[in-house]
């Protein structure tokens, strides 16, 4: 993936983006849409033949008023122009209805690789990679829309070579020094929008990270998605004119970089234009003075050099510059690609069923990407089958670490993980399947209740009862109850009644949502009580047993209450597990745990 500087592309690999591109172009652009484009090949002779019958038509008025004509062929001729004028402009209505569709489809698609490209990255990109997501931003802004558009830009690129040859031919034979000096004076331009793309990629990628900062700060201020949560903490704690400060400051730069090449390149086309139309009307000098000194030319020559010239000029810049930007946005390609090529996780095609789900940590050592220091420093520990397992330890101490590894969102350095003897690395669906997880960071689902519960198993009947009865271990199925449409009640920011539930009352539904995956034999649990009201853990602890079922329980907390009826209490400290006990064993051990149960106690009492 290319940052700050640009990528020089070979020549092979510029072949590989190209058909890559096409063949995915081709797919987005509908039917109807590829043979609108195909018209064009005939319809982009069009200039060439106005420019001609305008000619013929001027001669004939001319012929008219001297008598040596007939009007009738006059008529004809102004009827065939006024044909070829309609169907230019109904062609360019068809190309413009059809772009806006293609527009849609490109949009579609360019979302949708990016969702796949989310879902199906080892997991280590998606929070450590430096720049992983300012370049999902880049390829969904700039990469994605150059790689769908590339067959059109092609097609349009041989619709204005067709028109090229033709006026160039019509040129050629009314007067070929004319045309090599309207030739020429094109070429400063076609260089400057050669030099003015690869300025621009420069630029965009060296402010792609103010770019995807400026966004994110913009939505935090906003309170667009996730950030709306926070909106109170910006207004009371007085933020919002940091974040604007901050937004401002980061737009700005950006904004400036952007400029810097905008404002060298008005100054270079300003001068080049100030050339082009020099030359414009110096050619029609010379050919006025032609006609002057041999009347017998007729006034049909000019009208054909000065149609012929203009669109020659702006058809000369279309094509350089279209091909310019054909070249010039490989780059940008190569960037949505590399993207796409991204290592995806490896997810076998049969995963295997594992009965006996025992989970085995063999001295593992894991650091995180682009982190100096080891995070965990050589975990043993076996958790039995059912076993009902509470982790507990300071803030930073590795538990979550611990959880992610396990759950195989990253691998570690050394040592290994097995669950039900299966290596965790090379059993990611076997492991996902066996696990039901609660993450701290869990899930609001902008739909009905029932749906936020059954999505975690597709295979189970979402029925009233078999909702209520997971609901009901955890006391959600009061939440249910007091909804006006039950389970159907539609829930979130977005719902047609605006019903949002309150962050315990999320919680809960998350808790359910883990508790009707029907295969899942292991249950681990990050901080499940955090938004729970002191009556509701309280309920959650007493229902343990119905809750958690036979499955093995992991359960990561703060709140050392829950730790009296677990079998077993996991101690992290620094990366290690340093104590390893029932309630009883660690309090009568008298270290660390105990410290920190009693601290607690202290609180509370
Ligand atoms: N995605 C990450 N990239 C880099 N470092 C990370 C990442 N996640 C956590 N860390 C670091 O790893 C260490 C352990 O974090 P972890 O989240 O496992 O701790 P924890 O014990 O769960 O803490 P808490 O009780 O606060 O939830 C911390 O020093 C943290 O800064």
């Amino acid at each position: 993936m290319s940052s700050s500087s640009h990528p020089r592309v070979g020549f092979r690999e510029t072949l590989g983006i190209i058909k890559r591109a096409f063949s995915i172009s081709i797919r987005t652009k509908g039917k109807a849409s590829m043979l609108v484009s195909i018209l064009g090949f005939p319809a982009a002779l069009l200039p060439a033949a106005i420019a001609l019958l305008l000619r013929s038509f001027t001669d004939s008025i001319q012929s008219l008023t001297q008598g040596r004509a007939e009007i009738r062929q006059s008529f004809m001729l102004l009827g065939l122009l006024i044909l070829s004028y309609l169907v230019q402009t109904l062609y360019a209505q068809a190309q413009l209805y059809f772009s806006e569709r293609d527009t849609f489809n490109t949009q579609r698609f360019i979302k949708e690789a990016i969702i796949d490209c989310t879902s199906h990255v080892e997991y280590k990109y998606i929070e450590n990679e430096s720049d992983f997501r300012e370049k999902l931003l880049f390829s969904e802004q700039f990469g994605g829309i150059r790689v769908a558009g590339s067959i059109q830009q092609v097609i349009l690129c041989v619709q204005y070579l067709i028109s090229f040859l033709s006026i160039s031919f019509i040129l050629i034979e009314a007067n070929t020094v004319l045309f090599l000096i309207l030739l020429a004076t094109s070429i400063p331009a076609v260089i400057l929008s050669i030099m003015q793309k690869d300025d621009e990629y420069k630029s965009k990628t060296k402010g792609m990270k103010d770019g995807a900062m400026s966004v994110h700060l913009f939505y935090i201020a906003a309170g667009a998605n996730e950030h709306c949560r926070s909106m109170g903490d910006l207004r009371f704690n007085n933020i919002f004119p940091w974040v604007k400060e901050k937004w401002k400051a980061v737009s700005e730069r950006y904004l400036r970089e952007k400029q810097t090449v905008t404002k060298k390149y008005v100054l270079y086309n300003s001068i080049a234009d100030l050339l082009r139309n020099g030359v414009y009307i110096a050619v029609m000098l010379i050919i006025v003075r032609s006609i002057y000194a041999d009347p017998a030319l007729g006034l049909g020559l000019f009208a054909l050099v000065y149609t012929a010239a203009g669109q020659m000029q702006t058809i000369t810049a279309k094509l350089f510059t279209g091909a310019a930007r054909f070249f010039g946005d490989i780059p940008y390609m190569k960037d949505f690609f590399d993207l796409q090529d991204t290592a995806a996780e490896k997810l076998e095609n049969r995963p295997v069923t594992i009965d006996e789900p025992d989970i085995v940590f063999e001295n593992v050592h894991f650091t995180y990407p682009n982190s100096p220091e080891e995070t965990l420093r050589g975990i043993t520990v076996t958790i039995r089958k059912g076993e009902k397992v509470a982790i507990v330890g300071r803030n930073g101490s590795g538990k979550s670490t611990f959880i992610a590894l396990l759950c195989g969102l990253y691998k570690p350095d050394t040592g290994s993980i097995t669950i039900g003897g299966r290596n965790a690395a090379d059993h990611l669906r076997a492991i996902r399947n066996t696990l039901s997880v609660v993450f701290q960071n869990f899930g609001r689902y902008e739909t009905t209740i029932r749906e936020n519960i059954a999505i975690s198993d597709s295979s189970r009947a979402a029925s009233d009862e078999a909702i209520l009865s997971e609901a009901r271990k955890i006391g959600a199925d009061r939440i249910i109850s007091a909804q006006p449409g039950g389970p159907d009640e539609e829930v979130g920011r977005f719902s047609k009644t605006g019903n949002n539930l309150s962050g315990g009352q999320w919680q809960k539904i998350a808790l359910t949502r883990a508790m009707f995956r029907s295969g899942a034999k292991i249950m681990i649990l990050d901080e499940p009580t955090s938004a729970l009201d002191p009556m509701a853990e309280a309920e959650l602890y007493r229902n343990f047993a119905e809750f958690t079922e036979d499955k093995t329980t992991i359960l990561i907390s703060h709140r050392l209450g829950i730790t009296g009826i677990v079998d077993r209490v996991l101690v992290f400290e620094d990366g290690r597990i340093i104590e390893d006990g029932s309630h009883a064993e660690l309090m009568t051990l008298g270290g660390v745990y105990k410290k920190m149960y009693e601290v607690q106690l202290q609180n509370y009492r």
